[in-house]
């Protein structure tokens, strides 16, 4: 017969202990016993217990059957799932009925009878994997009520700059390949990633967000990995990691860029091995998901500055999908705006609200560097504060463009130009050395020598 299930004996009886064990042993993985139940914590946090065998007395002369109660509640608040089984004496069967009421899974009568002591402790073991099986699942649920209470854009858009990122959503969405999702805050990366997940074979399954920024170095291994109890301070309970959860579904890493080297080497070995280990515990969970990265930081110059790992760069970019920025979207701007405005007339209550042609105008010529959601910000802003029926240019009140240096009517000589066109460029695409040499259509080398010759910063 396969052995199954870790059983904890609290017994002051040391001949009865004795007896249980032997019998036990050859009918369980693990069997520890003990006569003192003030060792009970220090017991549940060395070990994996499914059931706990609680004698009801304790002190030598006190029969009330109270300290089994006691310990009974203690046991249930260190872990919730645990099953308690109470080993009580025949006078005392309405205490144990009654504790029943408090959270124990059944009792048994001493003296015992081995054939319906071994059945009693069985089920107590099938209960603890069911009530474990209901938290993960309690713990799932309360990621996906998250996910359900924000509401989830389509992809809108069918300007030139995004169909390549149509198309590669179409052709790897139904694939397990790791994806890697580029572009500067507020494109919509999350949103990709949620199309891609809504477009696999996993689309019933979960789908976890993780945000890498938000992690401190001290969280961020019981946070992905989990913990088991007492691996640190305040480890008060074992909990799984986002990796576990996830387990099934997609996992989406945000922000991967503001990894530290040193958390880059402890996610790789997990994207390695497929296997994760919680903090404090040598036992290695199997997970099964699909893998979305996403950064608006320029990965290459990272990995020649030496702040990203390229093992790890191999391992997240099977495929790659680089969302453009809004101001390279043309028309797109307008149909965003539109639809935001019809959400936002609708919940305001001003359905006669309409863009004017000249609106329209400005919004295509901003450049939006926060991109899409700076653009839902100002459609709400400005539904909200309008009451004339049409959305003027003055309604918009766009962060200042080109705040660089201007040109001026002032003689400069050739070189001065250059220079501020470069700044400004820079300043434009805040930092981002590609885009700034895409947008003057010179080679990054030629951007790098110019940015040295005039000694930009
Ligand atoms: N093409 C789009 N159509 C409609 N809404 C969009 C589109 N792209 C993005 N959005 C909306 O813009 C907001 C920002 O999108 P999202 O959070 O996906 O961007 P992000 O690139 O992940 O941002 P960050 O880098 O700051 O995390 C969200 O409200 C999203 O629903």
């Amino acid at each position: 017969m396969k052995k199954a299930g870790n059983v904890l004996i609290v017994d002051d009886n040391k001949s009865v202990l004795e007896s249980l064990q032997l019998f036990l042993k050859r009918k369980f993985d693990e069997v520890i016993i003990c006569s003192n139940p003030n060792r009970i914590p220090n017991l549940l946090s060395c070990h994996k217990f499914d059931v706990v065998l609680l004698d009801m007395n304790f002190s030598t002369g006190i029969n009330n059957g109270n300290e089994g109660l006691f310990w009974m509640k203690e046991i249930l608040k260190i872990d919730s799932t645990l099953v308690v089984i109470l080993f009580t004496a025949y006078a005392e069967v309405n205490l144990a009925v009654n504790a029943m009421k408090d959270g124990a899974a059944d009792f048994i009568l001493k003296p015992w009878d081995n054939k319906k002591l071994f059945a009693t402790l069985k089920s107590g073991v099938e209960l603890h994997k069911t009530r474990q099986k209901v938290e993960s699942l309690e713990n799932q649920k309360q990621f996906l009520e998250q996910d359900l209470n924000q509401s989830f854009e389509k992809i809108i858009g069918d300007s030139e700059a995004m169909k390549p990122v149509f198309e590669t959503i179409r052709k790897v969405a139904n694939t397990d390949a790791n994806v890697l999702i580029l572009g500067e805050n507020g494109t919509g990366k999350e949103l990709v990633a949620r199309e891609l997940h809504l477009m696999s074979a996993r689309r019933n399954e979960i789908f976890m967000g993780v945000d890498l920024g938000s992690l401190s170095e001290s969280i961020f291994e019981s946070e992905l990995f989990g913990h088991v109890k007492g691996a640190f301070t305040d480890a008060k309970e074992d909990r799984k990691g986002r990796f576990q959860s996830a387990s099934g579904g997609s996992l989406f890493l945000d922000e991967i860029g503001n990894l530290s080297l040193a958390m880059q080497a402890k996610l790789l070995a997990v994207l390695q091995n497929r296997k994760v280990t919680p903090l404090g515990s040598n036992r290695e969970d199997h997970v099964d998901i699909r893998l979305i990265c996403a950064t608006n930081q320029n990965v290459q110059e990272m990995i020649i500055a030496g702040n990203f790992r390229e093992d790890l760069l191999y391992r997240i970019n099977t495929i790659q999908i680089e969302l453009p920025p809004l101001r390279n979207r043309g028309n797109d701007i307008i149909t965003i705006a539109e639809h935001f405005l019809k959400r936002y007339t609708d919940k305001y209550g001003k359905s006669e609200l309409k863009l004017r042609p000249e609106t329209k105008e400005k919004l295509l010529n901003y450049l939006w560097p926060g991109n899409i959601r700076e653009l839902r910000h100002c459609m709400e802003r400005a539904v909200i504060l309008n009451d004339k029926g049409e959305l003027s240019p003055e309604d918009f009140l766009l962060e200042k463009q080109n705040s660089g240096i201007e040109l001026g009517d002032s003689p400069i000589s050739l070189d001065e130009a250059e220079r501020l066109i470069i700044v400004n460029s820079i300043k434009r695409n805040r930092g981002n050395i590609s885009s700034v040499a895409k947008e003057l259509n010179i080679g990054r080398q030629t951007l790098y020598r110019k940015i040295e010759k005039y000694n930009i910063s």
